[in-house]
């Protein structure tokens, strides 16, 4: 049963045990490019605490650096090394866990952040931004000639995805031997500024319709993420709460980490799926309306 959070005394003990805060960021800083209210205050009082937050997204249309200019253009208090998205765990799967060979390359379909991300670590790759495949002319097998040396297609959210990424993809996940089918993660939509949007689960499944074929997803809630957290940053799991609005990523993704989770109501997430007739299994140890709520820790209300 999760703890509805109300009083201070509920959100000071919060800060007492919990040394280490992780924040998911679509839903729950922002929505689009519009700042939930009470999210600079809130990781001020955490900061000026001694807390260490850590940032930890699904959405792989920006690489770490590039989110960093998105927390300075909304004013929010952001360091590099506290980033960590799905187009970086990806691309560390691809160079650490898979350690795709130098001769080998990734067909990408994704933005610029996941290019960003595979160049940094020293993966080839094609599609993606490129303009001959950022076409709506009609694809065709004719014109198409298979590079043997695509070893991983990787999929993330596109908002240029198109018929010839998808034929591409298709043709190397069929075609080339052992190929790898990779979703850097699987949310089914996007809480934009204006509502609701397709996610990242939206532009793989195609792929996944017509090769009857799941992909290894990198993000939220699998534990490459929190893999490559900790390859950076010391934590106690114990005395880490991990905050999102999403169950099946960033809750369930806390509870594999063996981490204390706390679900805001500003995302994806309504009220009706923990409280409604056929609630969610997935149960968060806290909830709260929004992440601004923790404000009244300094205002002792
Ligand atoms: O891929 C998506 O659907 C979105 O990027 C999704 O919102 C993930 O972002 P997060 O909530 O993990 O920041
Ligand atoms: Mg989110």
């Amino acid at each position: 049963m999760s703890v509805r959070l109300s009083s201070p005394d509920d959100y000071s003990k919060l800060l007492d045990d919990y040394d280490t805060w992780m924040f998911d960021c679509d839903g729950v800083l922002w929505r689009g490019d519009h700042l939930i209210e009470g999210v600079v205050e809130v990781l001020d009082i955490l900061r000026s605490r001694k807390k260490k937050v850590i940032f930890v997204t699904n959405n792989a249309t920006k690489s770490r650096k590039s989110y960093k200019g998105k927390f300075d253009q909304l004013g929010v208090e952001a360091h590099v090394d506290e980033i960590y998205g799905s187009a970086y765990a990806s691309a560390v799967y691809l160079s650490s866990v898979i350690k795709l060979p130098k001769s080998k390359k990734v067909y990408v379909i994704g933005m610029g952040g996941l290019e960003e991300e595979l160049r940094e670590e020293g993966i080839a790759f094609t599609g993606g931004t490129d303009p001959a495949d950022n076409t709506l002319e009609p694809f065709t097998l004719a014109n198409f000639t298979l590079d043997p040396d695509i070893a991983a297609v990787v999929c993330g959210l596109d908002t240029g995805v198109n018929y010839t990424k998808l034929s591409k993809a298709f043709q190397y996940l069929t075609r080339n031997s052992g190929c790898h089918f990779i979703a850097t993660n699987e949310d089914s939509t996007y809480p934009s500024a204006n509502g609701l949007l397709p996610g990242a689960g939206a532009i793989s499944a195609p792929l996944r319709y017509a090769l009857g074929r799941d992909p290894v997803c990198t993000g939220k809630p699998a534990s490459t993420m929190l893999d490559c957290v900790k390859a950076k940053v010391n934590f106690d799991p114990k005395r880490t709460i991990m905050i999102g609005d999403r169950l099946n990523t960033d809750i369930l993704f806390g509870q594999n980490g063996g981490l204390a989770t706390l679900l805001v109501l500003t995302g994806i997430t309504q009220e009706a799926e923990i409280t409604g007739p056929n609630p969610s299994p997935i149960v968060p140890d806290f909830v709260t309306e929004t992440l601004g709520d923790l404000r009244i820790v300094e205002r002792g209300q």
